[in-house]
């Protein structure tokens, strides 16, 4: 996580990583659904880079269509997926983004650190997964 207050250089960091040290076709730098914020970074919205809709995540999963293949092909050989104004990303879109993540890369393991150990006896900083967002956290284990 790559974090400073604003305007500190933090988008210039993730241009720089994205094209100079990893490399376009293994790094992937995606943003909220704000256009204006994908304009700055350069970066494709989180829902048009993996496909997120209103749809649900088995509706996703069920589906086969071009769509599809064309998000997993443009995906192939991204190892690094970095999420730009990650204080935009709810809880919700972030597991959407997870499980979505896991369908297209045929990984069954979850997205990120956040989906990982949660802290004991404390709502983790990003929303508590314990008790109001079962309902989501439910959908990694059963879909997927
Ligand atoms: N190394 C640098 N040298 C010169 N200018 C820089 C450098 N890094 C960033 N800037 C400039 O500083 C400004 C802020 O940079 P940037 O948008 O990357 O910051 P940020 O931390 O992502 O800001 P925010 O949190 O508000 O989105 C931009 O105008 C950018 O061009």
């Amino acid at each position: 996580m790559i974090e400073a207050p604003g305007d500190c250089g933090k988008s210039r960091m993730l241009k720089i990583l994205v094209n100079d040290f990893f490399g376009s076709e293994n790094a992937c730098l995606v943003t909220p659904f704000i256009g204006g914020a994908a304009f700055n970074v350069g970066g494709n919205t989180i829902h048009s880079t993996l496909g997120i809709s209103p749809k649900s995540v088995a509706e996703f999963k069920r589906m086969n269509n071009s769509l599809k293949t064309q998000l997993t092909d443009l995906l192939k050989d991204v190892k690094v997926f970095f999420i730009e104004e990650i204080s935009l990303i709810s809880v919700v879109l972030l597991i959407q983004a997870s499980v979505h993540l896991q369908i297209l890369k045929n990984d069954g393991r979850p997205f990120g650190d956040f989906m990982q150990l949660l802290p004991v006896q404390s709502p983790p900083v990003f929303g508590d997964f314990s008790s109001k967002l079962k309902a989501p956290r439910d959908m990694l284990v059963e879909n997927v």
